[in-house]
């Protein structure tokens, strides 16, 4: 090899170098910046991995095979949900070796497929912030080994899944087969027919589980209905309380085939995940079966703890015992006693005996299957209703956002700004010295930005008719939450990413499904008296209106003709139960009835009891998290920060350098 030739491989070499340094020191300073972690220079034998934590679908297993594989670790912490690890080696000798050798490592994690490089820093000490010890709901038992292998296969057995019904609720389901025995519990009106029950009754297999919940004094009386759920790896059930006109209190659930992660609700946002290992029972009594809601997040994996524990099993944030267990079949069995008599349970804001349900809501749409689904309900429920109500929306939106206005008056002279998703356009004119321009897909906002004298456009925010390459920066306020899925939702991110210059940044606003948020309610919970809704997107500006949370629902989704859930409507100024919902705009006043909500959930505008129309938006609400893993699948871009701030989740993107 001739010396210049030499030359060339050391140049590259030390470019290659250098960028790695560039992304380490990147790295490190978005764990200071949002995790307030601190890495030194000075070498020691602790060191965080960026990059490789739960959170990146990382699981614990695969990080630790990696980890040892350079020397001996006394420790691995893997705090929940997070993007990074900790790692404490038995000598700084071999946590340098760790440094120099696995620094841009990369790993395809088997929790989310995807492939993610690994930074790593030195740090002083280990350690997270660990949260309080997440209690099970109160009212709440996992016993485990309830049932002996034997027995399971017995019951597993007795399900003829062959046969009969269900074919049309299996395929609407679609997350997961059901049959029921005893009484059928319907999806559309989530009740039971009390006086047409099933010629099937419980099989009398499960006898002997039965008397032995009699004995143990779970129950006091046998129950009359079960309800068998099959769900396959990926499959799950929405969040819901089990409507208590329907049921009496306790209920009961065997877990057959595999474990699984139910994540349980309280209204005002605490939320506790609880392992329902194979073969155990779940026992929902009092608050937690009348007050909490209860769900299965359809996914692959879950985070449980790596390692045997004593009792429950709520996943807490223990991160030297977290790790991702992948999911397998599993089929619950659950019991109930139907009741006769109406519910009088002390939680009548979620009690349908006590609180008439929502009137029907015929028209609501189902969560889409595929693209063009998805793209017909949004188009329905977001485009529009967007443009039937673009005037009174517009009068209710003028106050700009504080750390909105504050992002878009840092940027320097001249900048050049898009704001994608525009609405009424009251971001284009907050910082004169900068070049704005606006879009939407409304045109009747497009008009009202044009009557203004602000420069905007028609525009989907999924295809920009804009140059690649070009902004300073972009603002996505209030829009991403709009987009019905996961790839839709990826897809106007990376929009965003794509009209920014290398160094332009992105601020992206979506709504939360946290209302309430270090103990704090968003102002869109309490009931304001302000002029603007400070929700960027939601109803009510001029009409605050008070009702409670939504009377309970068998399922929070009803069910549409072909049987497969509809998207339930949401109770202005509550908690969310569901992520995906639809949110009613009242055109005009509102309602006073606590009781009472929203009737109609599509864009033809059917009149409340009140007489104002009422129109739906869907919305994607987004969990803590969330937003930041959405970013973190985009290519070339980096999360600078995200926080929560007034019921939204919020990030600034900055595009690399190239
Ligand atoms: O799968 C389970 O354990 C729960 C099923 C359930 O919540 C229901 O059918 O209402
Ligand atoms: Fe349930
Ligand atoms: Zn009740």
């Amino acid at each position: 090899m001739d010396a210049s030739a030499e030359n060339v491989k050391l140049v590259r070499k030390t470019k290659e170098e250098k960028k790695l340094l560039r992304k380490q020191i990147k790295a490190s300073h978005t764990l200071l910046k949002h995790e307030g972690i601190n890495t030194v220079t000075q070498p020691t034998q602790h060191l965080v991995v960026a990059n490789g934590g739960l959170g990146n679908g990382v699981c614990r297993e695969q990080l630790l095979e990696v980890l040892a594989g350079v020397g001996t670790v006394i420790y691995l912490l893997m705090p929940p949900n997070k993007p990074y690890a900790f790692v404490t080696y038995q000598s700084s000798d071999y946590s340098q070796r760790a440094h120099a050798l696995l620094n841009g490592q990369q790993l395809q994690c088997q929790g989310q497929g995807q492939v993610v490089t690994l930074y790593l820093s030195f740090v002083e000490r280990v350690g997270c912030e660990q949260q309080e010890s997440a209690a099970l709901p109160p009212g709440l038992l996992v016993l485990e080994d309830y049932v002996s292998q034997e027995e399971e296969a017995r019951l597993l057995q007795a399900v003829d899944w062959a046969t009969h019904d269900n074919e049309t609720v299996h395929k609407a389901l679609k997350h997961r087969r059901v049959k029921h025995y005893g009484y059928e519990f319907r999806y559309d009106n989530n009740n039971v027919d009390k006086d047409k029950p099933l010629t099937t009754g419980i099989p009398p297999v499960c006898d002997p589980v039965l008397q032995r919940c009699l004995k143990d004094g779970h129950i006091e009386v046998l129950p009359d209905q079960l309800t068998v759920n099959q769900y396959e790896s990926g499959q799950g059930i929405p969040p819901h309380i089990d409507t208590h006109s329907a049921f009496e209190d306790t209920i009961l659930s065997l877990s057959l085939g595999a474990k699984t992660v139910m994540d349980f609700r309280h209204p005002d946002g605490r939320s506790v995940a609880v392992v329902l290992p194979e073969r155990s029972l779940l026992v929902m009594k009092g608050e937690s079966r009348f007050l909490w809601t209860h769900g299965i997040t359809p996914r692959k994996f879950d985070m449980v703890p790596a390692y045997e524990s004593e009792g429950p099993v709520a996943v807490t944030s223990d991160p030297s015992n977290l790790t991702l267990s992948r999911r397998g079949t599993r089929t619950s069995f659950t019991f109930r006693r139907v009741r006769r008599a109406p519910c009088d349970c002390s939680y009548p804001t979620v009690c349908d005996s006590q609180c008439p349900p929502a009137p029907p809501v015929p028209s609501a749409p189902s969560l889409p299957q595929d693209d063009g689904d998805a793209s017909r309900l949004e188009e329905q429920f977001v485009h529009q209703v967007y443009e039937e109500i673009a005037s009174h929306f517009s009068s209710t939106r003028h106050s700009p956002w504080p750390r909105v206005r504050d992002f878009l008056l840092a940027l320097p002279a001249g900048a050049l700004v898009a704001d994608v998703g525009c609405g009424n356009g009251k971001y284009l004119g907050i910082n004169q010295e900068v070049m704005s321009v606006g879009c939407d897909r409304s045109s009747s906002l497009v008009q009202i930005c044009g009557e203004r004298g602000l420069q905007a456009f028609v525009s989907d925010a999924l295809e920009v008719p804009l140059r690649g390459d070009t902004c300073d920066a972009c603002i996505s306020i209030a829009v991403i939450h709009h987009f019905s899925t996961q790839e839709r939702r990826l897809a106007a991110v990376k929009e965003l990413v794509r009209l920014l210059k290398p160094g332009g940044r992105a601020l992206i606003y979506v709504w939360a499904m946290e209302q309430e948020y270090n103990k704090q309610k968003s102002k869109y919970l309490k009931d304001s008296k302000d002029k603007e809704n400070m929700q960027p997107a939601t109803d009510e500006g001029e009409h605050p209106v008070k009702q409670s949370p939504p009377p309970n629902s068998g399922v929070t989704t009803n069910a549409s003709t072909d049987g497969a859930p509809r998207l339930s409507v949401h109770t202005n100024r509550t908690a969310f139960n569901s992520q995906d919902l639809l949110v009613p705009w009242h055109l005009k006043g509102g309602e006073k009835d606590t009781c009472k909500r929203a009737g109609s959930p599509s864009a033809d505008a059917a009149p409340t009891p009140a007489g104002a129309p009422v129109f739906h938006r869907y919305y994607h609400v987004f969990q803590k998290g969330e937003l930041e893993a959405l970013c973190s699948l985009v290519e070339d871009v980096e999360i600078r920060t995200s926080y929560h701030d007034q019921g939204n989740w919020c990030v600034i993107l900055e595009k690399l350098l190239k």
